[in-house]
Parts: structure tokens; C-alpha cells; sequence
């Protein structure tokens, strides 16, 4: 099981939360019974209407008072700016010793010291990839959760999505939001542009969707792999005046892919503070 004997409650059962319940409820990674998590959100809908549907998941549009005396774990996945109003509802009902965790871009821990008083809470950021066990998640303790026991009971909450890393300083999370928490859609838009480039060449648009996919995930999987670093990898497929070559020298003209990707990581943390700004 994932840690506790209380309910898990999912604050917000949108895109990000129905990917990580996804990963609970998968028995060789979460093992969080179905009837130990409660979905809490008003519009239940896509993904999550289907999880509970087919583990047969509570689902509550507001966490009253009798379901929240069980709670001891609390992941909130509303929207940034919905974060101060969600919070406000909640902080009176919650037991004084219930775990929250926060996946909300940008949104500071004061922000929940400041309504949650005492209570532990790690902000995280995961990404979509959780929903079958290949995310990241970095988290961040406030001074409350800043113990062994509570971080431990955090990781393997959020290790059923795959990887978790732990940062000391918060301000990181912005730059973290802007690799990896958005990271899946730049590679998404790669691999959308590397299908499209294909078609645009002659090839049938189905055949280019499998190509492109296949050569993402491929590159993907010997990544992880770890038979070198990304570097090694490209140099491997780069044969010196061959084709790669001359592939790679269009992406690198004119400001090159590794600027646009410096500039889209650099915008993504910026909003991730604006969104911190907003939420206030
Ligand atoms: N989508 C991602 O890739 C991703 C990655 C990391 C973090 N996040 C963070 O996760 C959070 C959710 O993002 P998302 O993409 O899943 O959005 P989403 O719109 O898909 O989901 C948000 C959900 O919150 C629900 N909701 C609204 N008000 C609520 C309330 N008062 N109580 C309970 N539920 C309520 C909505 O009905 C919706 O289902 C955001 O804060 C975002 O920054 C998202
Ligand atoms: N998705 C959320 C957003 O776009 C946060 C990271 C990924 O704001």
C-alpha cells in the first residue's frame, strides 16, 4: 500500500491528477486501494470519470466534513489560481496531521503555511508521463514536512508515477516546471513536426505518424537505457558529411534548436513565478 491507512484525497481530477491516480491505482506501481482514494472534484470528467467508473472510486464534488476526518493524505491538483479558495474550504476540515501535496505550477508553500498553518506540505511538480509509471516528480518539503518519516510517506505516494527527486530550494521548481513538467509537450510538438516534415516529403500521413512515433519513443528507450548520454547517442547516428549531418546543421542555422528550447524553458518559468504571483 502507499503509505497510511486513511483515505487519499484528489483534489482536482483533471489531466495531472487523473494521470498520477492512474499510477496509484496500478497495482504493481501505487497499490492504493480504490476504496482509500476519494475523488474530489465538481466536474468529473475524461480519464477520471473512467478510473472511477472501472475501480468504482467515491467521487465527491466538495470534501465535506465527514469524508475529510479521514483523510491523511491530500493531493490537490486544481488549477494555480485556484489554489487560495480550494485551500480556504479545506483548512478547517482537515485532521491537524494530514499529509498535503501540491502539484499546482508556481503556487509557493507560503501560500499554504499562510492557510494550512502547522500542517506538512510538499510541493511538487510531476509531469503526464506519470500515468504510466515514466514521470518525474521534484518535490520540496515546508519546514512542517521536513522529516524523514513525512518525505518518505510523500515519495512513495508520487514514485507509483516513476522517478522522484527532492530539491532544498524552492526557487527551483520554476526552471524544474520548465523541463520537465512542461518538457512532454516540446517533445509531443517534435514529434507532431517530425511526423508533418515527413508528410510534406511524400510519405502517407499514417506511415509518417508511425515513423515519427516510433523514432521518438525509440530514442526515448535507449536514453533510458543509459548506453551513453544524449550527446554519444546523436553522435552515434551522425556518420561526418552523411545525411544526419546535414539534418542537424538546418536545425542548429539561424539561432538553432538549442536557443528556441533555451528560450521556451526560460518562458515556462517565468509564467510558472506569475502563476506563483496570481495565486496569491
Ligand atoms: N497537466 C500537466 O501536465 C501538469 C503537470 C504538472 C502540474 N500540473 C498542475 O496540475 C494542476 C491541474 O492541471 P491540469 O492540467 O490537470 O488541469 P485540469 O483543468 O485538467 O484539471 C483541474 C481539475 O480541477 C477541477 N476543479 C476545479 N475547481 C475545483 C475545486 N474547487 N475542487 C476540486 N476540483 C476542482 C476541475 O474540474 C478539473 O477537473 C495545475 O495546477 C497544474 O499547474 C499539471
Ligand atoms: N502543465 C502545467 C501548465 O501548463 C504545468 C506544467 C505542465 O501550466
Amino acid at each position: 500500500m502507499s503509505g497510511g491507512d486513511g483515505t487519499l484525497a484528489l483534489i482536482g481530477a483533471g489531466r495531472m491528477g487523473s494521470a498520477l491516480a492512474a499510477g496509484w491505482l496500478a497495482k504493481t506501481r501505487g497499490g492504493v486501494a480504490p476504496d482509500k482514494l476519494v475523488f474530489v472534484d465538481p466536474q468529473l470528467a475524461g480519464r477520471a470519470a473512467e478510473l472511477a467508473e472501472t475501480y468504482g472510486i467515491r467521487h465527491v464534488s466538495e470534501l465535506d466534513a465527514e469524508t475529510a476526518k479521514g483523510v491523511d493524505r491530500v493531493v490537490l491538483a486544481v488549477k494555480p489560481g485556484l489554489v487560495g479558495e480550494t485551500l480556504d474550504a479545506l483548512a478547517g476540515r482537515l485532521p491537524d496531521d494530514a499529509l498535503v501535496i501540491s502539484v499546482a505550477a508556481g503556487v509557493p508553500l507560503k501560500s499554504f503555511d499562510k492557510r494550512l498553518a502547522g500542517r506538512p506540505v510538499v510541493r511538487a511538480m510531476p509531469n503526464t508521463p506519470a500515468a504510466i509509471g515514466k514521470g518525474v516528480t521534484v518535490c520540496v518539503a515546508n519546514e512542517a514536512a521536513d522529516d524523514t518519516a513525512i518525505r518518505d510517506k510523500a515519495t512513495k505516494l508520487l514514485k507509483a508515477g516513476g522517478q522522484v527527486e527532492w530539491v532544498d530550494d524552492e526557487r527551483l521548481l520554476g526552471a524544474v516546471t520548465g523541463v520537465s513538467g512542461s518538457g512532454p509537450a516540446y517533445v509531443f510538438l517534435f514529434c507532431e513536426a517530425l511526423a508533418a516534415a515527413g508528410e510534406a516529403e511524400g510519405l502517407p500521413r499514417d506511415l509518417a505518424e508511425r515513423l515519427a512515433v516510433a523514432t521518438v519513443s525509440g530514442a526515448g528507450a535507449m536514453l533510458e537505457a543509459g548506453d551513453g548520454d544524449a550527446r554519444e547517442l546523436r553522435r552515434m547516428v551522425t556518420s561526418p558529411g552523411g545525411t544526419t549531418q546535414a539534418g542537424l546543421d538546418a536545425l542548429m542555422a539561424g539561432s538553432g534548436l538549442p536557443s528556441l528550447v533555451r528560450n521556451a524553458v526560460s518562458a515556462a518559468e517565468r509564467r510558472s513565478r506569475q502563476l506563483g504571483n496570481e495565486s496569491e
